[in-house]
């Protein structure tokens, strides 16, 4: 499917991109012919794994991710969440998005595990393709991005809260965020420290990315890894006041600040795409790095035992 930043997507959803979206109405009216669900706002529109629930009066969407039992990212879900965040800004009534979680107690186990272990070259292609494509759209997506973060958030799931423009996250003691690759035997590409140091700055960064740290709310909020910390019932709310702040302001002057702040970090992934993958596919193909990131999952699955 044609995207801007020319990701291939798995067969089907290249046939037919729309077959992974089920559309659905409230039934207060008809949905706007070929809209993408904007128009009255009565009508939510999603597809398996991510609910988009649009307010049209608002012009805020919230879409919230649905992949039991953690939202781990399979290439599923990041091409659901791709084409989700497509259809939203392709529709002008709306001007920002609240990303959130529709699973208990997780925002986002992060990337899929099971996506990285015992898999051919070939996938691994696909997947972090589809990896660098979320976060390309997020990092670079015109509208207003408000992260409500209401579960566990390492990793992955740190990568998208990341990418917003601002972060809510619920005071939870059992809730932390971070980027833990190291604890996996892995490392954080380039772009996503880069991401990392933009947020919290670079000795932080250093620190925390070396030592794999997950933050707790309290310290997340003092490192500047969120903006907010809030009771965990307040945490939509919150973010929808937050949203209401930054659509104060007119659209093309955020939106020029926005691109002003964020091209160069995202040039640098653009201009070496090619490489990033090719790079990715060398480390996770490694034996060394299989036998870590299997020796992890399986900590996981027992630990739940
Ligand atoms: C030269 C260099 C080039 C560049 C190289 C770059 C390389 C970068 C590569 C990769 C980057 C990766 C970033 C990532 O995102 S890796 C994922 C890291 N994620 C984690 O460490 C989180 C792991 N999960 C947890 O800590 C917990 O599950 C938590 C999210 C806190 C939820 O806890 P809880 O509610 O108690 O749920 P369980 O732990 O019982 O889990 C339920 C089942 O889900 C499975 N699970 C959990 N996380 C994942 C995951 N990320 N992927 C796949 N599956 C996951 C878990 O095993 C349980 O499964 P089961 O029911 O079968 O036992």
């Amino acid at each position: 499917m044609a995207l801007a930043s020319g990701v291939r997507f798995p067969a089907r959803a290249l046939l037919r991109p729309w077959s992974l979206l089920r559309d659905t109405t409230l039934g207060r009216s008809e949905p706007a012919a070929g809209g993408g669900g904007g128009g009255d706002g009565a009508r939510l529109f999603g597809s398996q794994r991510v609910l988009v629930e649009p307010d049209a009066a608002s012009g805020v969407a919230v879409m919230k991710f649905r992949n039991p039992p953690v939202n781990s990212l399979s290439l599923e879900l990041l091409t659901e969440l791709v084409i989700s965040l497509e259809k939203v800004e392709n529709d002008k009534t709306f001007r920002g998005v609240i990303l959130t979680s529709a699973c208990p107690r997780v925002f986002s186990a992060g990337l899929d595990l099971t996506e990285l272990c015992g898999r051919n070259p070939a996938h691994y292609t696909e997947y972090w393709k589809a990896v660098q494509e979320l976060w390309l759209r997020t990092y670079l997506s015109s509208l207003v991005l408000v992260a409500a973060i209401n579960g566990a958030c390492p990793a992955g799931g740190c990568i998208i809260a990341l990418a917003c423009d601002c972060r809510v996250l619920a005071d939870n003691p059992k809730y932390h965020i971070g980027l833990n690759e190291t604890l996996l035997g892995i490392t954080t590409p380039f772009w996503l420290k880069d991401t990392y140091v933009n947020t919290i700055g670079h000795r932080a960064s250093e620190q925390a990315l070396q030592l794999g740290s997950l933050f707790p709310p309290s310290e997340a909020l003092q490192v500047g890894l969120v903006d907010q910390v809030v009771p965990e019932d307040q945490v939509l709310s919150t973010a929808l006041s937050e949203m209401a702040r930054w659509l104060a302001v007119p659209d093309h002057a955020r939106q020029l600040t926005k691109t002003m702040m964020r091209k160069a970090t995202a040039d640098r992934l653009l201009r070496q795409r090619d490489a990033d993958i090719q790079n990715f596919v060398s480390f996770i193909c490694r034996d060394s790095i299989q036998k870590s990131l299997q020796v992890y999952l399986e900590k996981l699955r027992q630990r739940k035992g």
